[in-house]
């Protein structure tokens, strides 16, 4: 197989990640455990120093060992030099500065690649969104990665798979090879607004299930508030163009399985939080890391009011948030007093319900009568 350079490389292959937090970190291991050449960009010096010169990034991975390969460094330019692929994992609502300060130094062919699971507040923007309004790179050349990722998890070499998605299936590929290790398994797909979707939404219905979590509900609220969140998560992105198969493989279902069971989560531990009372100004506090979660509720009902998708749990996670709906009051069988005339509560009969039935038929087919794996994740 090729790239627009000439034969394919993921041994050696040059590759940037910014951004060395958990899963910058993380996936920074992945990728120099699968063979390519890995530079780290970490914004405070003593974090790049920890890095390079200990193998550690102590704050965000303790007790994980890093390849002894792995370089990092605080300087953009020195990150940027020379990288055929530039991996990002900074906060969202970080991207679009970020992106203005890689812009002099990225080398002209790159493939650049988000990893980050967020939209922009003030646009409601996905990730790969904002990249391509402010890189100038085309389109073919941006690639997205989601899935079932608990970073630490992976850290600890424990076996895993994501999907690569981007609009060019050969853009996709080329990620996928680099981005590929024996205990990492990246499958790819072409649907770029389910992938990256799958990564937002979930953090919010993970959100509901630990504030249901905190105030004291037990696995049937939790799995009421799960089956029916992925009826909204799969809603709301085939409005925004998305297939449903996408929701239904290992950027929906898979990483909402993963992010609601999880302790480790901290979209999930952020609601547990609010479920046992806090207000949201302490759980802000008390979070060290990026919970996305909370930024991404106000402009996902936005974007879900324009297309006039209804998201019962959304809103309720929004309501607890403002402090206006007491966490043991949410109704997990998740219906609101604004819902459309005309949509019915039963499971499965209401726009997307059917949509994401048609999704599980089609999954359920290719795997009863072969022809490819369960959701539109290919190998
Ligand atoms: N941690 C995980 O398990 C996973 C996280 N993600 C996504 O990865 C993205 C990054 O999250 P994490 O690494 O987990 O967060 P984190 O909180 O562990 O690390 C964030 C990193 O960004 C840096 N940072 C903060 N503000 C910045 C700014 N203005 N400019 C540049 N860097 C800045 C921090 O110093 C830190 O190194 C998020 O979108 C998250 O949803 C995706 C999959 C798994
Ligand atoms: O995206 C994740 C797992 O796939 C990480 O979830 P949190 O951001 O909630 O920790």
């Amino acid at each position: 197989m090729k790239t627009r350079n000439g034969p394919r490389k993921p041994h050696g292959t040059r590759v940037a990640v910014l951004g060395a937090g958990s899963w910058g970190t993380t996936f920074a291991k992945i990728l120099a455990d699968g063979g390519a050449d890995v530079m780290l960009w970490a914004r405070r010096p003593e974090l790049a120093r920890e890095i390079q010169e200990a193998q550690r990034n102590s704050d965000y991975l303790p007790g994980i060992n890093l390849p002894r390969g792995l370089r990092s460094t605080s300087r953009l330019d020195l990150a940027l030099a020379g990288a055929e692929q530039v991996y990002i994992s900074v906060p969202s609502q970080s991207l679009r500065d970020n992106l203005e300060a890689i812009t002099p130094h990225l080398h002209a062919d790159a493939i650049v690649v988000s990893l980050m699971k967020g939209v922009e507040k003030a646009s409601g923007l996905r990730m790969s969104q904002v990249i391509a309004e402010v890189l100038p790179i085309d389109e073919s050349r941006i690639a997205v990665i989601s899935g079932p990722n608990l970073a630490l998890e992976i850290a600890k070499e424990q076996p895993t798979a994501a999907v690569v998605s981007s609009s060019s299936l050969e853009t996709a590929q080329a990620v996928a090879s680099v981005s590929r290790n024996r205990y990492f398994h990246s499958f790819v797909n072409t649907d770029v607004p389910g992938t990256e979707f799958g990564g937002v939404l979930k953090n919010l219905i993970a959100v509901a299930i630990g504030i249901v979590d905190g105030a004291g509900y037990g696995e049937n609220t939790k799995a009421s508030i799960l089956t029916r969140g992925l009826v909204e998560m799969t809603d709301f992105s085939v409005a925004y163009g998305a297939q449903a198969e996408t929701l239904s493989g290992l950027a929906g279902l898979g990483d909402l399985i993963a992010t609601c069971q999880s302790p480790l989560s901290r979209n999930n531990t952020a609601g547990r939080l609010l479920g046992q009372g806090y207000h949201l100004k302490d759980v802000v506090e008390r979070m060290q890391q990026t919970t996305e979660g909370l930024a991404s509720v106000g402009p996902i009902l936005e974007l879900a009011k324009a297309k006039g998708v209804a998201m019962p749990i959304v809103e309720q996670v929004r309501q607890v948030l403002a402090g206006t709906l007491a966490p043991r009051d949410i109704a997990p069988h998740l219906t609101t007093d604004d819902e459309p005339q005309g949509e019915r509560t039963n499971d499965g009969q209401a726009q997307g319900g059917s949509a994401l039935r048609r999704a599980f038929k089609r999954a359920f087919d290719q795997l009863r009568y072969g022809g490819g794996s369960a959701g539109g994740d290919r190998p």
